[in-house]
């Protein structure tokens, strides 16, 4: 049967988007990741199913372009806030998220960030501010969990880290048992140049989870203000977040065509 599907972008963070809500669509992981492949595939760093929801407007289900299901993609939820327009709560795995679909963009409020090590979650107790651990010329990350879990290093000149090399190693580090996404970020004036390991994706242009892990960590070290603008190699997102607050990301969703896929 074929099924159409929509091919959109946040900053160059790519999405493969079935609506399931009027058909159903039984997705697995071997299919996203043929799907996501981008030699054999119709390629994209994750692939996305709207499906109805008990609990607010419509349920995003995620995978990654390894076939793993996951919680939370922030860029795929402002490309899914703008197809659904106006205001609407978008059931995740990580929480319920609330869209705001604007001009070529939207803004989204990701929820509330957790701290504790078992939320991130991590294999044993650290400090999540500052962890006293390190791999080569990265120590002391700071962990945050957005719906999914990051780690986020700062750095004099994140351009400069090997991440292809260094981010699957700490990915897939036994600290982190459901692995992890990978942050490096350098101050930029009041902005914040970050670049994502993300994890079972690899480098993408953009992660938007990945800005709101980094604005949080910044802002919790005082490093950085709200809101803060996150300068990705796809483009920039604002942050907004206090203490105790939801973190609120605006940025660029884009549509780039319709197509459609024997499935
Ligand atoms: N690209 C995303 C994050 C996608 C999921 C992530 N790789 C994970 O495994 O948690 C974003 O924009 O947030």
């Amino acid at each position: 049967m074929k099924r159409r599907f929509e091919k959109m972008h946040g900053l160059g963070n790519d999405f493969v988007i079935f609506d399931a809500r009027e058909t159903p669509l039984e997705m697995d992981g071997a299919t996203a990741r043929a799907l996501a492949d981008r030699h054999t595939g119709v390629g994209c760093d994750q692939l996305i199913v709207i499906e109805p929801s008990q609990i607010a407007d419509l349920r995003m289900r995620i995978w990654n372009a390894d076939g793993g299901e996951v919680e939370a993609c922030g860029n795929a939820s402002r490309c899914v806030a703008l197809l659904a327009g106006g205001h609407s709560r978008i059931e995740t795995a990580g929480g319920v998220i609330q869209g705001e679909a604007l001009d070529g963009a939207a803004e989204v409020d990701m929820g509330t960030p957790r701290f504790g090590w078992d939320e991130i979650p991590l294999a044993y107790p650290l400090d999540t501010a500052a962890m006293p651990v390190g791999w080569e010329d990265l120590h002391g990350p700071a962990a945050v969990n957005v719906g999914n879990p990051h780690v986020v290093f700062f750095v004099d000149d994140s351009g400069a880290v090997d991440l292809a090399r260094l981010g699957p190693a700490i990915e897939t580090d036994p600290l982190f048992p459901d692995r992890v996404n990978v942050n490096v970020a350098s101050l930029d004036g009041g902005a914040i140049r970050l670049r994502v390991w993300e994890r079972g994706a690899g480098l993408t242009q953009a992660c938007g989870t990945g800005a709101c892990a980094t604005a949080v960590a910044a802002i919790r070290r005082k490093l950085a203000a709200s809101p803060v603008d996150i300068r990705l190699p796809g483009g920039t997102l604002t942050i907004s977040w206090r203490p105790g607050e939801s973190i609120r990301m605006r940025g660029a969703a884009t549509h780039v065509f319709t197509g459609e896929v024997a499935l």
